[in-house]
C-alpha cells in the first residue's frame, strides 16, 4: 500500500478537518472540494467559513477544485461526502483514481436505497482490497483545532488497517486498527439515529436521568443491531460505538443531537447542518424489522421523523413497553 500521498475528497467540515490533520502530520495531502468559493477561502485566507467557522487552517495546506489534480499519485483516497451521495460519487470518480489506491470512507450512514454500508458500496464498485473506513468520536472542529482525538480505522485485512492507521495517525489524531468493518461502520451510522433521540430528550427537558437511560438503552440496541448483522459485540464497546454514543448523545455540538433538540422544541429545521441520522433512521428501522431485531429507539425516531407519531406518543410507548430483564 502506498501511504505517502493522500487525497481528501469533500471540503465540508469533516474533509477539511481531516486534511488539516494529515497536513500537520507531514503527509502530502490534497483536499478536493466542488465549491470554488470554499476552496478559494481555504487557499487564500486559511479558513473554511461555511463549514468550520473561524478556525485557522495551517499554512501550505493544498486544496483544489480539480479532481484529477487531487487524485494524481494518491495511494489513499479519503471519501468525505455525505453517505447518501457515496454510491453516485464513488461511481463517478473510481475510474479516475490510481488503480492501487485504497478508499477510506469517513461518512457515517447506511445507503437508504440498498441497505448497504459504505464499505459494501466500495467493495462493490472498487473491490474488497481497496475498501476501508474511519470512524469514532470526533467533532470536525476539535480535529481541525488540533485537540486530541482517537478513532478506529477498519479494513477487511487487519494488516491493511494497521498500515492505514499508522499512516493517518499523528500526535493529535490516534488511529486504532480493526478488521471488524461491520462493527465500526454500524456503530458510526446508528449512533447518529440514537443521538437524535437523545437530542429530543434534551429538547423536551426530560432530565439528566432520562438522558442517561436513553443512552444506555441505546447502547444495548446498538450492540444487538450490529451483532445481528455480523459485527463483533466488543467492537461496539469501542470508539466507534460506545465512544461516539457518549460524544453525540451528550452535546449540542453534535448536529444529530441538535437536530433532535430543535425538533422537540418545535424550532424551524430549515438551514440546519447535515444530520446523517435523519437519513439513516428509516433504513435502519427497515433493516431491524427484516432481521427481527428489537430496536425500539430506532423505530421511535423513524416514526417521529416520518410524522407517524408525535414525540409524546413515542415517549409514552417507550415507557410502557412490557417490563423485561435487562439485556
Ligand atoms: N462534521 C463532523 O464533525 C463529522 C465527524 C465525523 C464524521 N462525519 C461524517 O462525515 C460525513 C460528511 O460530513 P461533514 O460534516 O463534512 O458534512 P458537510 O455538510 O460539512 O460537508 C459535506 C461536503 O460534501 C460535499 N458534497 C455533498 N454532496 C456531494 C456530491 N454529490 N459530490 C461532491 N461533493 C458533495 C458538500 O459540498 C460539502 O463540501 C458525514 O457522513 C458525517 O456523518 C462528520
Ligand atoms: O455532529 P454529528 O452528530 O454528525 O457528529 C459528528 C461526529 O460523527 C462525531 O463523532
Amino acid at each position: 500500500m502506498r501511504t505517502d500521498r493522500v487525497a481528501v475528497l469533500g471540503a465540508g467540515a469533516w474533509g477539511t478537518a481531516l486534511a488539516t490533520s494529515f497536513h500537520r502530520a507531514g503527509l502530502d495531502c490534497v483536499l478536493w472540494g466542488r465549491d470554488a468559493e470554499t476552496v478559494a477561502a481555504i487557499v487564500e485566507s486559511r479558513r473554511n467559513p461555511r463549514y468550520l467557522g473561524d478556525i485557522a487552517l495551517p499554512e501550505g495546506m493544498k486544496a483544489t477544485t480539480d479532481l484529477d489534480t487531487a487524485l494524481a499519485g494518491a495511494g489513499i483516497v479519503v471519501l468525505a461526502v455525505p453517505a447518501q451521495t457515496m454510491r453516485g460519487f464513488l461511481s463517478a470518480i473510481a475510474d479516475r483514481t490510481p488503480p492501487d489506491a485504497v478508499f477510506v470512507c469517513v461518512a457515517k450512514g447506511i445507503d437508504r436505497e440498498t441497505g448497504r454500508t459504505m464499505s459494501e458500496i466500495i467493495d462493490e464498485i472498487a473491490g474488497r482490497d481497496r475498501s476501508a473506513v474511519l470512524s469514532g468520536p470526533s467533532f470536525a472542529a476539535d480535529v481541525a483545532s488540533g485537540l486530541p482525538t482517537a478513532v478506529t480505522v477498519a479494513a477487511h485485512d487487519i494488516e491493511a488497517a494497521k498500515a492505514l492507521a499508522a499512516a493517518l495517525s499523528s500526535r493529535t489524531l490516534r488511529c486504532y486498527a480493526s478488521d471488524d468493518l461491520a462493527g465500526v461502520e454500524l456503530g458510526g451510522a446508528l449512533k447518529n439515529v440514537l443521538a437524535i433521540a437523545a437530542g429530543i430528550v434534551h429538547g423536551r427537558a426530560l432530565g439528566a436521568s432520562a438522558l442517561a437511560a436513553l443512552t444506555a438503552r441505546g447502547f444495548a440496541e446498538l450492540r444487538r443491531f450490529a451483532s445481528a448483522l455480523g459485527a463483533r459485540p466488543e467492537t461496539l464497546s469501542g470508539l466507534s460505538g460506545l465512544g461516539d454514543l457518549i460524544l453525540t448523545c451528550g452535546s449540542e455540538k453534535s448536529r444529530n443531537f441538535a437536530y433532535g433538540a430543535a425538533l422537540a422544541r418545535g424550532d424551524d429545521l430549515g438551514g440546519m447542518k447535515l444530520a446523517e441520522g435523519v437519513h439513516t433512521a428509516s433504513v435502519a428501522a427497515r433493516m431491524a424489522r427484516e432481521h427481527g431485531i428489537d430496536a425500539p429507539i430506532v423505530f421511535a425516531v423513524d416514526a417521529i421523523l416520518a410524522g407517524r407519531i408525535s414525540i409524546d406518543e413515542a415517549m409514552s410507548a417507550l415507557m410502557s413497553r412490557p417490563l423485561k430483564t435487562e439485556t
